[in-house]
């Protein structure tokens, strides 16, 4: 397995080894043992996948709440994405500070988010199909959104924003600034 850390603590990114030979390739994507020992001691219990039609599909920024936050783990089986993440653990020196990372079936790199994280994505090319596990079930009462073209956030996202699509959930969602005090994660009790 590779690791590497990324510039925002807690996030991960992961290239499992690929076997190939003239039929194509195999690769244990995911290992519970290994994931525990070498990125976090956590629990999936739910798998999840999304296809977004259009290049330019934006989808985000998203996270739960306690006691339902979500870690998750980002993997594109088709098209390729751009993957970002923006810092919301109140006190994190690093507190609305974006990255991101570009995901697709060539590299199969896969990213770690804790939670603490919001996350969302672009997609670069059509049919992109994402594939990720979560730490905890989906609840729509501790679902939260940020807006992903918050203008205090800056993230640099590879389309105009007017070529952007999104849901209409998603075009209604609230600025970082805006998110009532209670959502708030702390830095020093990440949830996990
Ligand atoms: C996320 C989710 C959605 N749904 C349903 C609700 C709704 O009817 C439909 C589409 O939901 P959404 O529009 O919220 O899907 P989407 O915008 O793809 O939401 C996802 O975005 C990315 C960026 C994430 O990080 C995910 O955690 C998740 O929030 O699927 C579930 O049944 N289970 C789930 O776990």
């Amino acid at each position: 397995m590779h690791i590497e850390t990324a510039a925002l603590e807690g996030i991960v990114a992961i290239t499992p080894p690929r076997f190939g030979d003239h039929r194509g390739y195999f690769s244990e994507v995911f290992k519970d043992a290994w994931f525990r020992e070498n990125v976090a001691d956590v629990t999936f219990i739910q798998d999840n996948e999304s296809l977004s039609a259009q290049a330019g599909t934006v989808r985000g920024l998203h996270f739960q709440i306690p006691p339902l936050a979500q870690g998750k783990l980002v993997r594109c089986l088709a098209g390729r994405i751009m993957d970002v993440v923006v810092d919301i653990r109140v006190g994190s020196p690093s507190y609305g500070k974006w990255l991101s990372q570009e995901l697709s079936p060539e590299t199969g790199k896969q990213l770690w988010i804790p939670a603490g994280f919001a996350h969302g994505f672009v997609t670069i090319e059509p049919n992109s199909v994402i594939s990720y596990k979560v730490t905890a079930p989906y609840s729509p009462q501790h679902e939260r959104g940020i807006a992903w073209n918050d203008p205090a956030i800056g993230i640099g996202w590879p389309f105009d924003e007017r070529d952007m699509v999104s849901s209409d959930k998603d075009k209604t969602l609230p600025r970082l600034a805006d998110l009532p005090s209670h959502f708030s994660y702390s830095a020093q009790q990440p949830q996990d």
